[in-house]
């Protein structure tokens, strides 16, 4: 089976002092998670498209799904975990206890505020996950990447031609992923902020997609400005 999981179970701190988390802000006449619930309720390959809320936003999350009228008996509303990482695994824990996983089960992971992800990047995402068992979608970085270790100095300046950003649909085989998930010491579980580095940090091979520039990701008030402009400029496609 192929499953979804829509992570809205962060509270938005970057966003600074605004009502709502961000997933629940609107954007463009509705909330951004509706935005981004509404490109996964078009793939008609998922069984089910589970969204974590923060406890306290479960209500309101269903409310809202009920308000832009957009019910569909695959979507799951579920309570998220204390981190980005433990969120998934809440989702892949609901899936178990509802369907019992399978070895060929696998669930394409996606933040609920990117809501420019595309049905192309889609696709792809479920494809090549049945063929390797783990995906990320990137785009080239522009800019050179500069590291600095001490927050100083550069310690490094890698190939930029070797140099992707990260986005997200991040696609996973479940099994494999719960798996080394919890075999991830408790100080990595803390650290690690991107799902694709748990299987990365093992060795695990983890095919490319194709993002798109515009597949942003909703993080401060200047993402906000942005994303409406990518809506009022028609810069995003389906
Ligand atoms: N415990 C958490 C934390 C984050 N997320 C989700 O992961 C996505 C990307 O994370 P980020 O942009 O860091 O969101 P927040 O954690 O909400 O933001 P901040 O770090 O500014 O507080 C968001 O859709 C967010 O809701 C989640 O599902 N569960
Ligand atoms: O919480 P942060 O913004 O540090 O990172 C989360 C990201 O790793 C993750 O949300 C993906 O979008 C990949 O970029």
């Amino acid at each position: 089976m192929i499953y979804a999981g829509i992570l809205a179970g962060g509270s938005g701190s970057r966003m600074g002092n605004v009502p709502l988390p961000k997933q629940f802000l609107n954007l463009d006449g509705k909330p951004i998670l509706i935005h981004t619930v509404e490109k996964f309720l078009l793939n008609n390959d998922f069984e089910n498209i589970i969204i974590a809320t923060p406890k306290e936003w479960l209500s309101h999350t269903e409310n809202i799904i009920g308000n832009y009228d957009i019910y569909d008996e695959r979507l799951k509303i579920i309570e998220g975990g204390s981190d980005r990482n433990e969120t998934i695994m809440c989702i892949i824990n609901f899936i178990n206890k509802e369907k019992n996983i399978t070895d060929e089960d696998v669930i394409v992971t996606h933040d609920a505020v990117r809501p420019f992800l595309t049905h192309r990047i889609i696709e792809e995402n479920i494809n090549m996950v049945l063929k390797y068992g783990a995906v990320d979608t990137v785009i080239e970085a522009t800019d050179t990447i500069v590291a600095s270790q001490d927050h100083d100095f550069i310690s490094s300046i890698p190939v930029r031609n070797e140099m992707y950003q990260g986005q997200t649909p991040q696609s996973f085989n479940i099994k494999l992923l719960k798996h080394n998930y919890e075999n991830l010491s408790e100080t990595n579980k803390r650290i690690l902020t991107d799902a694709c580095k748990i299987l990365a940090v093992s060795g695990e091979k983890i095919k490319l997609v194709h993002g798109e520039l515009f597949n942003i990701k909703i993080t401060t008030p200047y993402d906000l400005k942005v994303a409406n402009s990518i809506i009022q400029g028609g810069i995003a496609s389906d």
